[in-house]
């Protein structure tokens, strides 16, 4: 397929998403079935086309005057992809498969787009209902943190210290993904984001196949770090998910102590177990649910450690799944706040007295973080959150002390300020 003619798919392809207001994932699954003749290289730059219009979505049509999928994508080729008017003109040319000539007027925006005068939310590119929240968090700093995180991300790789002895041992194997490390994490390697946005395929790497490395993102790296598990500690994982940090952990104590692995949704938790076992982990007991009982009813009083990788609205992925912020309803909001207040209940009974909660969100919003943890401390006694000023030295992070964002329980990571997702994380300390 000719570049124009993939611009005109992204075109189509947004046209579904907004018409059947569908996963952006779903919608381009479904054009590439109807249209077999395009290869892989053609369905993942049309992929990266439709990602990147969604990330500038709003700004995009703000520089176009209007909100229609073609807008949205000659915005974004002139926003995100720094394409001039002249060179956008040339890709709409008419002919066969190509988008239709620009008008006049498109013409005379793409060559002077500005952003000036943009409101927040379309500056930054975010729905404009979360911006009370988010100037809450971010005050003068809205619009820059916003942009970071309407950027492409780059693949990030944790280190498996149970299978390699050192980040540079796994480095030196991977040359050919021509990975760097990472600057906060002393187990992170990262690929920095294709032209293209395509990412190179870790996860047929043999060293990947051996469990030498782990995809995972650098702020989720940290947050797993700064609960400072060690090696002989009792911890349950409450929402492990398909045990990204699970592993983290697991590597943290060396095998030594025990995790409980569970997670109330046993679909999630499926993929734990061949990922553990690549991976080398001996010291995870996973328990799976079983209709409605509780799955760790025997532990509760008795651990070091509780880990909540709370369920939230994701917003500080937003980078990876762009789609997803335009989908966020204030609805989903209030239900993730529940399910928070339920897990981080259900972490209290667990913990045993001078034992701690680790709370960890993918979220920017207060809502989902510190009134999370405020709510929960007027609800239960005995509890005081840890200082966390010193939070990152502890963990052995002094780099990160400088650029992390302090709110008043936790850490706040952000693109911006931290160059990983947006991860929020606490550590509430159950008194002696
Ligand atoms: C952010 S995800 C976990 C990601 C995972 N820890 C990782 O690192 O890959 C949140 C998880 O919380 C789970 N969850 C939601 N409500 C829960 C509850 N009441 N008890 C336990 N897990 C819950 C969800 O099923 C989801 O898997």
């Amino acid at each position: 397929m000719t570049p124009a003619a993939r611009i005109s798919a992204a075109i189509e392809v947004l046209a579904d998403i907004d018409a059947r207001r569908r996963p952006a994932a779903d919608a381009l699954k479904d054009w590439g079935l109807a249209h077999r003749f395009a290869g892989s290289k053609d369905r993942a730059a049309i992929a990266s086309l439709v990602y990147d219009a969604l990330r500038r979505k709003a700004s995009s049509a703000w520089i176009m005057g209007e909100n229609t999928p073609r807008a949205v994508v000659l915005g974004m080729l002139r926003l995100q992809r720094g394409l001039d008017a002249g060179a956008i003109a040339a890709l709409c040319s008419g002919e066969r498969f190509a988008p239709e000539p620009l008008s006049g007027e498109e013409r005379d925006r793409l060559a002077t787009a500005d952003l000036s005068g943009a409101p927040a939310h379309v500056a930054g590119d975010f729905p404009d209902w979360i911006e009370p929240s988010l100037q809450r968090l971010f005050g003068g700093d809205l619009v820059p943190e916003m942009q970071a995180l309407a950027t492409r991300a780059p693949l990030d790789l944790r280190v498996n210290t149970l299978k390699v002895s050192s980040r540079e041992e796994a480095h030196d194997a991977l040359p050919h993904l021509g990975a760097i490390e990472t600057p906060l994490s002393p187990l992170g390697l990262r690929i920095a984001p294709s032209e293209d946005g395509r990412g190179p395929a870790v996860q047929s790497e043999p060293e990947f196949l051996k469990g030498w490395i782990e995809i995972q993102d650098e702020g989720s790296q940290l947050a797993a770090l700064i609960s400072q598990v060690k090696p002989g500690e009792q911890v349950v994982d409450l929402c492990a998910g398909g045990g990204g940090k699970t592993l983290a952990l697991a590597a943290m104590m060396d095998n030594h102590g025990q995790i409980y692995a569970t997670d109330n949704d046993a679909r999630r938790l499926a993929p734990i177990h061949d990922r553990l076992s690549r991976a080398g982990v001996r010291n995870v007991q996973v328990r799976t649910p079983r209709a409605k009982a509780d799955a760790v009813s025997d532990l509760d009083g008795r651990m070091d450690c509780v880990l909540v990788d709370a369920p939230c609205t994701g917003i500080g992925t937003w980078r990876r799944n762009p789609d997803a912020k335009w989908r966020l309803r204030p609805g989903s909001l209030e239900t993730r706040r529940k399910e928070q207040a339920t897990v981080l209940d259900r972490a209290a009974r667990l913990v045993k007295p001078g034992g701690r909660i680790v709370y960890i969100t993918c979220s920017i919003l207060p809502e989902e973080n510190d009134d999370a943890l405020s709510a929960f401390l007027e609800r239960h006694d005995g509890f005081r959150p840890e200082p966390h000023d010193a939070l990152p030295g502890q963990a052995g992070l002094q780099s990160l002390t400088e650029k992390i964002r302090r709110t008043a329980y936790g850490l706040q990571l952000t693109p911006h300020r931290t160059g990983t997702d947006g991860f929020f994380v606490a550590i509430l300390r159950r008194e002696a």
